[in-house]
């Protein structure tokens, strides 16, 4: 697990070193300079055989900062480098000023002017380090001239130049990865992709990765993302360890690693089957519905996957009249009828211990009932805790006309797991809050404290929240992308894969397993590949659980 810094979080902790005393501003910039500079050499290493001129563009504060060290660092070995910037000199922060002093002693800087920069020679490399954290608006429009997509199409073979952004793409918010644009969407001749997109082909980032790496269109725009050691380590020691909560005021990434290095145990560690011990009601017994008749695909898959990823036993719930056809479907997962809601105890015992509940059900009231009476199963005398509830699909749209109702029946052990338009439906003003500029995180946090249950809010950058304020981003983006998941069903099989992990009486705090759960999802889709289908899923489960439960150190 990594964590993802805010701004505000980043710059907290640079001020709390440099009053410590471990770190100064100027010794961190300098290492963020050579950092860059490094990791320029280690992605290219083609770009270590001759000199080579680059095109260092700065702006009026640390990131500008930034930027001029590598200019003096990359003249220093030979290169040759045009070095511009927009703001006042004089108006600089200190480290930046006295760097940029440092640098004019060996070449000159020019202000910023567009049409200058477009029409002086092909660069091999942009440095773009003009906004880092910095940013508090959208990209003016004269540095958005050289630095949107349009910009530097004057160059001959402009496609070769390589791209590299310091901290991230200027114009890019840190804290919720989007890009503001200063113009009108109505006017005919607004086009935000080639005006005003600035995308990198490497982005080299400062001790820990930022929100908006991960969130909206920074994978989109980033690139690859480094990471570099600018002497922070010993001030922020990841808090939450792979398997735990997160920490409720940071967010994370879920990935199998800690502290920078891979770890085993994750997300191994997380499932039911990782020791030889136990038979079939030691790992759970999961309850899926489906619906209707012909409606049944949708909960068939939800409880294929709960049944896969190592729940002990499965059944799926339909309507009487849905038994014969889905009793067509199914072997190892058991089959029980049921029409009206309140007799669910009539199938469901009290060694259930998750339920998933929405996939294919249709939206009303029956619906409602049936989330109602799942939700009311309190502490059952054999097991020390309440059955996990994911919601999904249906059993959220079912809500759409009174939230509160919901909200109102929600425990801790529950999780709902709307896509964006389920959220909306959900938590229309959040949802509206995220179209304008909060993060996604924080608005998956908001929706969670308000449902009072863990909320996991799908997407590419899928983000997990828990009530009390912990957070996990997912991330299938970079090299883990997974565009085959955006296939009808995938998001049953995820809601089945988490009721599956939840289902052990031995299985973590929820937010852990929906984090385990939408990790071996996208490395199922990606062991898959193109062409993929909902069913194919669950069907990839054995081999990437078998990687998960035994990875190299
Ligand atoms: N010790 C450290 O701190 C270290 C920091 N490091 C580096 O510093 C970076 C953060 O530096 P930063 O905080 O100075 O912010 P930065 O991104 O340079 O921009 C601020 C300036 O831009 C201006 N401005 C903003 N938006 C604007 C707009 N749209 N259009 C026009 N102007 C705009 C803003 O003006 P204002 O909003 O105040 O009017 C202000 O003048 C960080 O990303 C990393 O690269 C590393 O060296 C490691 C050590
Ligand atoms: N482009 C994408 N990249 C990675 N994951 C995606 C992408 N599109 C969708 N997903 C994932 O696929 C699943 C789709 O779920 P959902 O929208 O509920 O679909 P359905 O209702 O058809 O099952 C979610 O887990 C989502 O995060
Ligand atoms: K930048």
């Amino acid at each position: 697990m990594t964590e993802l810094l805010t701004a505000r979080q980043m710059r907290d902790l640079e001020q709390a070193a440099i009053a410590a005393g471990t770190v100064t501003g100027a010794g961190m910039m300098e290492k963020a300079g050579q950092g860059v500079v490094s990791e320029i050499l280690k992605r290219w290493p083609e770009l270590r055989i001759k000199p080579h001129r680059a095109l260092v563009l700065c702006g009026p504060g640390n990131n500008g900062g930034d930027g001029f060290v590598i200019a003096r660092l990359l003249i220093r070995a030979g290169w040759s480098a045009d070095v511009f910037l927009s703001g006042d000199p004089e108006k600089l922060p200190p480290d930046a000023r006295t760097n940029y002093d440092r640098l004019t002693t060996l070449t000159d800087v020019h202000a910023w002017d567009a049409e200058t920069i477009r029409d002086g020679a092909r660069p091999d490399v942009i440095i773009d380090a003009v906004f880092g954290a910095g940013l508090t608006r959208p990209l003016p429009r004269d540095i958005a001239q050289v630095l949107g997509a349009r910009g530097c199409r004057r160059w001959k073979r402009s496609y070769e130049i390589t791209r590299v952004a310091v901290d991230c793409p200027s114009g890019l918010n840190l804290d919720n990865g989007m890009l503001p644009f200063d113009g009108d969407p109505a006017d005919e001749d607004f086009n935000p992709w080639p005006d005003f997109v600035n995308s990198a082909d490497l982005t080299v980032t400062f001790h820990s990765p930022k929100a908006g790496h991960y969130l909206g269109m920074g994978p989109l725009i980033c690139g690859r993302i480094a990471v570099v050691d600018i002497g922070l380590s010993g001030e922020a020691i990841e808090r939450s360890m792979a398997g735990q909560p997160p920490d409720p005021e940071r967010a994370r990434l879920a990935e199998p690693r800690f502290a920078g290095r891979p770890v085993r145990r994750w997300p191994g560690m997380v499932l039911s089957k990782n020791s030889y011990a136990g038979h079939k009601y030691h790992h759970g017994h999961v309850i899926a519905f489906a619906g209707g008749v012909g409606r049944g695909g949708a909960g068939r898959l939800a409880a294929r996957a709960a049944l896969r990823i190592g729940a002990g036993l499965v059944t799926l719930v339909c309507p009487r009249a849905a038994v014969m056809e889905n009793a067509m479907h199914l072997n190892s997962v058991m089959l029980r009828g049921l029409d009206d809601p309140k007799d669910l105890a009539r199938v469901a015992d009290e060694r259930v211990t998750a339920f998933c509940v929405g996939p294919g059900l249709g939206t009303g009231a029956r619906t409602r009932d049936l989330v109602a009476q799942v939700l009311a199963r309190a502490e059952s005398e054999r097991d020390w805790r309440r059955p996990a509830v994911v919601l999904d699909a249906d059993a959220l749209t079912s809500f759409a006309d009174d939230p509160g109702a919901l909200f109102a029946m929600t425990h801790a052990r529950t999780v709902l797991t709307p896509h964006e338009g389920e959220f909306g439906r959900l938590f229309p003003d959040l949802a509206q809050s995220a179209r304008a500029d909060a993060s996604k995180i924080e608005v998956a946090r908001l929706a969670a404290a308000r449902a009072g249950c863990v909320v996991l809010l799908k997407g590419p950058d899928t983000v997990i929240a828990a009530p009390d304020g912990g957070a996990t981003v997912h991330a299938a983006t970079y090299n883990r992308q997974a565009p085959w998941l955006a296939t009808a069903g995938a998001g049953d099989v995820l809601a089945g894969m988490i009721a599956g992990i939840a289902a052990s009486p031995t299985a973590p705090d929820l937010i852990v397993c929906a984090e385990a759960a939408t990790w071996l999802h996208t490395e199922a889709a990606r062991a898959f590949g193109p062409g993929l289908i909902a069913e194919d899923l669950s069907e990839m489960l054995p081999q990437v659980l078998r990687a998960a439960q035994d990875q190299p150190e």
